[in-house]
């Protein structure tokens, strides 16, 4: 197989002494894999506050030129989110290309992107990003993007520039509204989902913690036959699309799990809102699971991230279990292990874990069920269908009324059926 050539790049950060500067920075070269680049140098600098102009000092500028021309490279990946006059400067003062920490997950999303709204959604953000930093060189490449401007010449005395501005923001909310029927559709399948009644529980986390990972293990712990498995991959962003898949567990309790795109430090704002429909799915939860990758000694800084995104997306206030993955990477631990209410320590891979997990989803889901008898006449057959798919059945017998059943059902259930009920 013929060897692809991959963009040399530099990487390059200005620490004010945090406490996350060395894995953020190995973060970084995470995402310039992803970005399919490689990194053959590593430029930091400790200041104070990264100089207006240029970002880093004039004597650390010198030192990328040297690096960038003993190792080939024509990129600089800085670790924060640039100004476009900072920018500008960079590029001119280093004759190289620049990519900023924000325009880098941007590129990687939208390569990765699958799915129409994904799509659309990456795009949103991509011009959103780009409205500011237009320059009147770039024409031709928002051209292509945008599908040209398409009113021509209104008024005279306007710029290019105003006008590239205009095509920009007439395409976002041409994609807007895009995305806005596709939502609705979605909303539509939610609320065909709801009426059937299945409890909902969604993944999310840290970017790589190992959500697709444990979705699969259920998957396969339960649904033999056909384990429309997730993607999963030892890469950042693997997953940018929710998957939703119905788990029936043995004694016929079913619920909802989706998968959902991971968290990262400084994710782009600009893409925080635009997967808020994504997210969607979680938002509209009974549970949630964080997964989290506790072998990584920056866990808790994940944690915190991941909160923070929940919140800005406005997912507050539902149940949520922590679920600390890849314990089989320490070996000084223990697991499965329940630590806590909601807390266990686990591995993805291993299925005695999945048990646990799957015992306390139990739990938090299907906790105020209750056995019910019910008599059902032969006019009302359909109920007898319904719980039979629905429910544990633990009792049924036919009778000269018609069917006797003694199952496991939700309030919800049981005030749907109440006419029926002759023993509780
Ligand atoms: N050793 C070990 N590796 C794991 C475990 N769970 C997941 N992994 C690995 O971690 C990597 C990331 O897993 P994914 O399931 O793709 O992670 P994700 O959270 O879905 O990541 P994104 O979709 O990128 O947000 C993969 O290489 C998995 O094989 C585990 O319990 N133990
Ligand atoms: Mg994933």
């Amino acid at each position: 197989m013929q060897e692809i050539e991959l963009t040399k790049v530099l990487i390059g950060g200005v620490s004010q002494n945090q406490a996350y500067f060395e894995s953020d920075m190995a973060e970084l070269n995470e995402l310039v894999k992803a970005n399919n680049m490689l990194v053959v140098g590593d430029i930091r600098q400790n200041l104070e506050r990264a100089v207006a102009a240029t970002y880093f000092g004039s004597g650390k500028l010198d030192e990328v030129r040297q690096l960038a021309e003993e190792n080939d490279a024509h990129v600089l990946v800085v670790n924060d989110e640039l100004s476009p006059s900072q920018i500008r400067n960079l590029e001119q003062n280093l004759k190289m290309t620049l990519l900023d920490r924000t325009g880098l997950i941007l590129a990687i999303f939208a390569n990765r992107a699958q799915s129409r709204e994904a799509k659309v959604q990456v795009q949103i953000a991509r011009l959103q990003y780009e409205l500011p930093r237009l320059r009147a060189g770039e024409q031709a490449n928002l051209m292509q993007q945008g599908g040209g401007p398409g009113f021509a010449n209104r008024g005279s005395g306007e710029t290019k520039l105003e006008m590239n501005q205009r095509t920009i923001k007439n395409k976002i909310s041409q994609l807007r509204h895009e995305l806005k029927q596709m939502e609705v559709a979605q909303q539509t399948k939610r609320a065909q989902r709801d009426r059937a009644a299945l409890p909902t529980v969604a993944l999310v986390g840290y970017t790589n913690a190992g959500k697709s990972t444990t979705m699969n293990g259920l998957l396969r712990s339960f649904n033999e036959d056909t384990p429309k498995t997730v993607f999963e991959q030892d890469m950042l962003f693997a997953t940018l699309d929710t998957s939703v898949r119905e788990i029936t567990l043995p004694d016929n309790k079913k619920f909802l799990l989706s998968d959902t795109v991971g968290f990262i430090n400084k994710l782009p704002t600009q893409l925080v809102k635009a997967f808020r429909s994504t997210l969607a799915e979680a938002a509209a939860a009974d549970l949630l699971i964080q997964v989290i990758d506790f072998s990584d000694p920056n866990y808790q800084e994940m944690i915190k991230v991941t909160e923070k995104t929940l919140h800005a997306m406005g997912i507050d206030d539902i149940p949520m279990i922590y679920a600390y993955n890849k314990a089989d990477r320490k070996p000084e631990t223990t697991f499965p292990l329940q630590t806590g209410e909601h807390d266990l320590v686990y591995a993805a891979t291993d299925p005695a874990s999945l048990e646990l997990l799957t015992q306390m989803i139990i739990k938090e889901l299907f906790a105020n069920l209750t056995k019910v008898t019910f008599m059902i006449p032969f006019a009302a057959g359909k109920w007898v269908d319904y719980l039979n798919e629905q429910t544990n059945i633990i009792a049924q017998d036919y009778t000269a009324d018609g069917t006797q059943i003694t199952a496991e059902v939700s309030p919800e259930d049981r005030q749907r059926l109440a006419e029926y009920i002759v023993e509780v």
